[in-house]
């Protein structure tokens, strides 16, 4: 094709998201957007991902020539979500209450080129084994839980937590690879079959 694509850009500080989207074989620069996350009162979890990764959106600027994409993941127990710890007590409590049970990971990925926006909710559903007092101190001491929506990480010893996963693994580390690869493509931005030199 001898129409240009446009240029993709990261809007996010987070090293797994841009770990991710290079994995998908994409080209893009990355920015980040600052802004406050606190939820709205009685706001779902799933409303609650869905606006961070617009407002995300909304922070930059995205002109004709670039796609933005943006990102929200969070841990949802009980309808309640679990973002990333706030300090020590906080990443104990949340790994206590994850401890035996299944909880959903909700990521939302928002694409713009200008005006026009798109967006996907993807949600995981993930099973820990018990964890005992001990394994939880053990893991506090590592440096994983620190800036991690539920205070774990899957990709690292937290793996370990996993008895049972329902849906995509690289959704919960932050970015669903099928849903942006798709999403992408309907940019016109076609990382994984992009041909050297087209
Ligand atoms: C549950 C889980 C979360 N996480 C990460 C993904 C996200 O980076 C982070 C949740 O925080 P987010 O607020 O979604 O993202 P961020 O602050 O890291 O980056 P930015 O807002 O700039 O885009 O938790 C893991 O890496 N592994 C896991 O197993």
């Amino acid at each position: 094709m001898g129409t240009l694509s446009p240029t993709l850009v990261l809007g996010s500080a987070s090293p797994r998201r841009a770990e991710l989207l290079r994995q998908l074989g994409a080209n893009f620069t990355i920015r980040s957007a600052d802004i406050d996350e606190t939820p709205i009162h009685d706001e779902l979890p799933r409303d609650y991902v869905q606006r961070m990764a617009r407002e995300k959106s909304e922070a930059l600027e995205s002109g004709n020539d670039t796609v933005l994409l943006t990102a929200d993941t969070t841990v949802v127990l009980d309808n309640k979500s679990l973002g990333k710890p706030a300090d020590f007590a906080d990443a104990q409590t949340m790994l206590e209450a994850l401890s035996g049970r299944s909880h959903e990971v909700y990521t939302a990925v928002c694409l713009r080129q200008e005006t026009q926006c798109k967006a996907v909710l993807v949600r995981t559903l993930v099973e820990f084994g018990e964890l005992s007092d001990r394994l939880i101190k053990d893991y506090l001491a590592t440096d994983e839980p620190w800036d991690k929506a539920g205070s774990y990480a899957i990709q690292g010893k937290g793996g370990s937590f996993v008895r049972r996963i329902d849906g995509s693994v690289s959704n919960v580390i932050g970015l669903p690879m099928l849903e942006t690869r798709e999403l992408l493509m309907q940019f016109a931005i076609a990382p994984v079959l992009k041909e050297p030199g087209t």
